[in-house]
């Protein structure tokens, strides 16, 4: 665990950049950093690898104080990755990774098959290990520079705006790629971003910073969401607060509905009989049990279901996966204001109507409310 204890950086021209800071980054989690330009962010992230030195305070190492530490000894703990990936141009990718393990005097077979090994974990084709960085995308060189970091199998990660500079797609999966790393890692990750949406997808922990160096809270997302410490946290979350949170509550104990469901090849006589007052559309399938599109049971009568009687069944969501967010905007998409409910493979488990899932919202708030104050 990282113990950041009453830290203040002063630069010399007497720029107070983090001004009694304190806060318990956990261990084999990821804390996030999160604020306004300026805020003091990145010079927290130096302090922990003492590429700035704090003016005032300690920080603590498993409770030790990393100034007793020499310098490279701790810096040989700490993975560090930054944005543009600061990769070394003149070196394959391949080299670039084993770098830290040459340095550390392992031969050079051994750190390229380790080099290799992370190629493979952080999702680069083995392909590109002799190109060189500019033969690479901006996300692929961002990949290996989480590599490079994770060489020498550091406890701790240290992270400045590390996917800030790719597009938003490209963003998405290398947050996605990092949660991955991380459940089968377990390091300690510090992760700093100006991204508030980041840093509620990826942090355990997040801090939100002020200008001025000051802590504004430290709470885990979902708390965030509904507690914000005060008027600057709750602008910083920006709007849809509400429907964001929703996010951090599962959609397994919604109950669905299997009554409307029809396969396409069904006797569309007897369709009327399976809608009811409650749920007056059907949903049709195909013959796997894939969903095509809802149905009328009027309109529907004629014989048999033609694919062109059916309109858009909206975004489906998987019970158990996804988030009631995604169960509310699957309803809110589908014309009908029913949410379509699918299995792993995309087959239709069941259907939800808007009220059900309305009235779970209620109920996960209110449980939600009553956990954070056991929480405290
Ligand atoms: N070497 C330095 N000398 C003087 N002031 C500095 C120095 N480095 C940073 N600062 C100032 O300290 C404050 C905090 O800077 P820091 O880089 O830690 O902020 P940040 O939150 O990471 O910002 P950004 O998101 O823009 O990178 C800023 O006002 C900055 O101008």
């Amino acid at each position: 665990m990282i113990r950041i204890d009453s830290v203040t950086k002063r630069y010399p021209d007497g720029t107070v950049a983090v001004d009694r800071l304190s806060l318990e980054i956990p261990d084999r989690s990821i804390t996030v950093f999160v604020g306004p330009s300026g805020c003091g962010k990145t010079t927290t992230l130096r302090m922990i690898n003492r590429m700035v030195e704090p003016s005032e305070g300690r920080i603590l190492l498993d409770g030790a104080d990393i100034q007793a530490q020499p310098v490279n000894t701790l810096r040989r703990s700490m993975g560090y990755v930054i944005q543009n990936a600061g990769l070394f141009q003149h070196r394959t990718i391949i080299d670039n990774i084993a770098t830290v393990p040459r340095l550390l005097g392992w031969s050079k077979q051994r750190a390229r098959s380790r080099a290799a090994e992370l190629m493979e974990r952080v999702g680069l084709d083995s392909a590109l290990a002799k190109r060189y960085p500019y033969q690479l995308s901006g996300g692929q060189q961002q990949r290996v520079g989480v590599a490079r970091a994770l060489a020498a199998d550091p406890p701790v990660l240290l992270m400045d705006e590390p996917f800030s500079a790719v597009d938003p797609v490209v963003r998405k999966g290398l947050q996605d790629e990092l949660l991955r790393i991380q459940g089968e890692l377990g390091k300690t990750i510090v992760f700093v971003t100006h991204d508030i949406d980041e840093a509620i997808k990826l942090g355990t922990m997040v801090a939100v910073m002020r200008t001025g160096g000051h802590l504004a809270q430290f709470a885990p997302p979902a708390e965030l969401l509904t507690d914000p410490a005060d008027a600057f946290v709750e602008d910083f979350l920006g709007a849809d607060r509400g429907i964001r949170r929703l996010s951090f509550f599962p959609s397994a104990d919604l109950e669905l509905q299997t009554a409307p469901i029809v396969a396409i090849d069904a006797d569309a006589t007897r369709l009327g009989a399976r809608a009811t007052a409650d749920a007056p559309y059907l949903l049709v399938t195909d013959l796997d049990g894939r969903p095509l599109g809802w149905g009328e049971p009027g309109a529907l009568t004629a014989g048999s279901i033609r694919p062109e009687q059916l309109v858009s069944y909206g975004r489906p969501f998987v019970p158990g996966k996804d988030s009631l967010r995604a169960a509310l905007d699957g309803s809110v998409l589908s014309p009908t204001g029913w949410a379509v409910a699918v299995d792993g493979e995309g087959r239709a488990v069941g259907v939800v109507s808007q009220q059900v899932i309305g009235a779970a919202i209620r109920t996960a708030h209110a449980e939600g409310r009553d956990d954070a104050k056991v929480g405290g």
